[in-house]
């Protein structure tokens, strides 16, 4: 089993990516004017999306993984680091502020689609404001209703819903209608924080295979945000792990959500239900760890805070077959070791280590 470092070009996909972040941070002042707290909401995003593809951002609530989103989508300005558009460096081509190209290159889905659908107006005019704002100019009357016809039928709703009201229609249905002013806009990224996380269980798959399909027949790129696993397993072709603002593994999703080699990720899998692992989810420990990723500005994995782990930022190494693409950011990684399972299983974590429950669980 090879021992190798890589960095983050090592992790190569074929042309320009439509979506690439360097090197992002962001940092929040907190307190009055002249307080000098500040909170650490990210440090050093490394994270490409290719054309057509999709990536999943999981990790725990407070873990960074809006805030990203916030500073990809321009809602927020990022405290350092790139962001590149199909090779173009948005942030300086767009010093201030979003440019109209901007949103027409990237558009956000929101967690709530009520909330951003303001109740007075009807689905016809949403959509005709986004193909107003960012569309093709010069279509005729004809050609517009056309047009916002395709797109009820793109998202799978009845092109008469057009004349509905928000309150009219399901979560689901709205969900669809936000997407399809997405797609008005003829986007080349989509960011879609938390889209079906305020839907009934049963119209959250119908959500998913639209953003699957919208990949798979229109080339988009997606930013999956999400703490459901298993939806991340069923949507993404990558998925990345947020802890405390960094990114600390990364690969295919099938491949980094069975064989998962940061103690987090780890934790995070053991609580997704799965009859194989009956009992192996501790929600105690869960809270623990959650208030610890609010807390902390370490890695709260970190333990003994003489461990080299307290002290310095681990290196990305390779988990498994380099062509995988999956890398984990872990002093404890151990890869000689991590051959048919979890990369940690057979190497033993100090019993004082708060890892140690989540690498028995694992490995139980
Ligand atoms: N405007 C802000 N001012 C100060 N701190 C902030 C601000 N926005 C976010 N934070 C802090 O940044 C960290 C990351 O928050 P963020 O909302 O990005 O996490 P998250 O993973 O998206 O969580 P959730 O799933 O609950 O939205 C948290 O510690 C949060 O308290």
């Amino acid at each position: 089993m090879s021992h190798s470092l890589i960095t983050p070009s090592a992790v190569s996909h074929t042309g320009t990516p439509a979506l690439e972040i360097r090197g992002l941070g962001k940092t929040f002042p907190l307190g009055g004017l002249f307080s000098r707290d500040s909170v650490r909401a990210l440090h050093g995003i490394d994270l490409t999306i290719g054309k057509g593809e999709i990536v999943a951002l999981v990790g725990e609530s407070g873990s960074g993984k809006s805030t990203l989103a916030r500073c990809v989508a321009r809602l927020e300005k990022p405290s350092s680091g790139e962001i590149l558009i199909d090779g173009v460096d948005v942030l300086k081509r767009d010093r201030f502020q979003a440019s109209r190209a901007f949103r027409s290159q990237l558009q956000m889905v929101f967690q709530d689609p009520f909330g951003s659908l303001n109740p007075a107006h009807r689905m016809d005019h949403f959509l005709r404001r986004s193909l107003a704002i960012h569309g093709k100019s010069g279509r005729s009357e004809r050609e517009t209703q056309s047009r916002l016809e395709e797109l009820m039928t793109t998202v799978g709703l009845q092109a008469d819903m057009l004349n509905s009201y928000p309150h009219e229609l399901s979560g689901g249905q709205r969900q669809r209608v936000a997407i399809a002013r997405a797609l008005a806009v003829e986007p080349q990224v989509i960011l879609a924080d938390e889209p079906t996380s305020m839907l009934d269980v049963s119209v959250r798959i119908g959500v998913l295979n639209l953003m699957r399909k919208l990949r798979d027949e229109q080339g988009i790129s997606m930013l999956y945000i999400t703490h459901d696993l298993a939806s991340a397993r069923y949507l993404a072709d990558r998925t990345a792990v947020m802890f405390a603002g960094e990114l600390v593994e990364e690969g295919e999703s099938l491949d980094l959500l069975a064989n998962p080699a940061h103690p987090y990720a780890q934790l995070l899998v053991s609580a997704v239900p799965d009859p194989a692992r009956a009992g192996s989810y501790d929600p105690v420990r869960r809270a623990e760890l959650r208030k610890a990723v609010m807390a902390s500005q370490h890695c709260a994995f970190h333990g003994d805070p003489n461990q080299v782990c307290s002290s310095e930022k681990p290196v990305r190494h390779q988990v498994g077959d380099p062509d995988n693409h999956h890398w984990v950011r872990c002093h404890l990684y151990r890869p000689w070791a991590a051959a048919g399972g979890h990369a940690l299983a057979s190497e033993p974590l100090p019993p004082s280590h708060p890892a140690s429950n989540a690498q028995e669980e694992a490995s139980a």
